[in-house]
């Protein structure tokens, strides 16, 4: 039996290595144009008030690769096919383009393409998706991609027993499992993507429902966080805003759910921990968030799954 190699090219967002790196990361971020300084200062304070000059998304993203290389090898054990991992970072380096070369170098001939992201937009999954389609086709590799898995059902559950375990310290703490609210995040696209039928919204609201229905969660809502601060309009209501509102309605506990994420990063931690912590402090409420899915075996699985499902058209 001869077994065929096949690439996963596991792509992820990419962050900085160290402080010196952020300019260049910025820059690629805004397509060129590099930051003001006062954008750049800006940047910088916020990962040094995460952990302080550390950037987590590196080895998060190196542990969940490794995890997922780790599920693939189990799942496919005694089958024809053999799946070998490579980052593409849309980013930092290894960039989306390095990992399809070094699949090329390394003699692969057909692979996979999967985002540590669960929900598509064309703005982001379609961005990663397209740069890593170009240098396929330059390279002769036949490349298929997952392009959205937001309602895999190990997915929904691997969030659902996240949101289960902070409901119960709430209840530990006193509260009422039924008084805390729940509320479900995802990073803001510009509003324009609606008119253009993304799916993005819909899809994030579908998981939100889902992860409720199975966490058995009955008060929850669903808001925007981290958009970007230009000119156009980003799609809102934005969480510090859904903090106020929520204070004038009584509300005191909340757990926020930032589904759109399946790591520790800025977004998390800072756009989160820190500020939307703070203001919900000045407000006077409790607010909580529930673990990233990180190397989860149920979101490796997941993505085992996706990947394996569309490589059974090449057995
Ligand atoms: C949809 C989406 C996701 C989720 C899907 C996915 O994961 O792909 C995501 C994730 C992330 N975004 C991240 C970081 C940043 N994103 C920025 C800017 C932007 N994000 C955008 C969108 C998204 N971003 C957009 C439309 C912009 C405006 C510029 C542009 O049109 O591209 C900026 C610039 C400054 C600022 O605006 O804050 C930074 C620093 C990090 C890594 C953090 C770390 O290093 O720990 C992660 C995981
Ligand atoms: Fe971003």
């Amino acid at each position: 039996m001869s077994t065929t190699k096949i690439g996963v090219l596991v792509m992820s967002y990419g962050t900085p290595e160290s402080m010196d790196q952020v300019e260049a990361y910025y820059t690629h971020i805004r397509r060129g144009h590099p930051p003001t300084p006062e954008q750049l200062q800006e940047l910088t304070e916020r990962y040094e008030a995460i952990v302080g000059g550390v950037f987590p998304l590196r080895a998060n993203t190196d542990k969940q690769v490794a995890a997922l290389q780790e599920t693939l090898a189990r799942m496919s054990a005694g089958s024809d096919q053999q799946f070998i991992c490579y980052q593409g970072l849309k980013h930092a380096r290894p960039f989306i383009e390095d990992g399809v070369e070094q699949m090329f170098r390394d003699g692969i001939h057909q692979a996979i393409g999967i985002v540590l992201a669960p929900h598509y937009s064309v703005m982001s999954i379609g961005g990663y998706i397209k740069r890593a389609e170009a240098k396929a086709a330059e390279l002769g590799i036949k490349m298929s991609f997952v392009h959205s898995y937001h309602l895999h059902p190990k997915l929904i559950q691997a969030f659902a027993n996240r949101v289960s375990a902070k409901l119960e310290q709430f209840k530990e703490a006193g509260a009422k499992r039924d008084q805390v609210k729940v509320l479900f995040s995802a990073h803001s696209l510009p509003e324009r993507i609606l008119q253009m039928g993304d799916p993005y919204q819909d899809q994030l609201l579908e998981t939100a429902g889902a992860v409720a229905a199975e966490a058995g969660v009955k008060d929850w809502q669903f808001t925007w966080q981290s958009a970007g601060r230009t000119a156009d309009p980003w799609l809102g209501p934005d969480i510090l805003d859904t903090l106020r509102t929520l204070s004038q309605e009584q509300v005191e506990d909340i757990l926020v759910a930032p589904i759109g994420f399946v790591s520790d990063h800025l977004e998390v931690l800072y756009d989160l921990d820190i500020e939307a912590k703070t203001i919900a402090k000045e407000l006077d409420m409790r607010l909580e968030r529930i673990d990233s899915l990180g190397n989860d075996p149920l979101y490796m699985e997941t993505l085992g799954e996706c990947v394996m499902k569309l490589a059974a058209d090449w057995a």
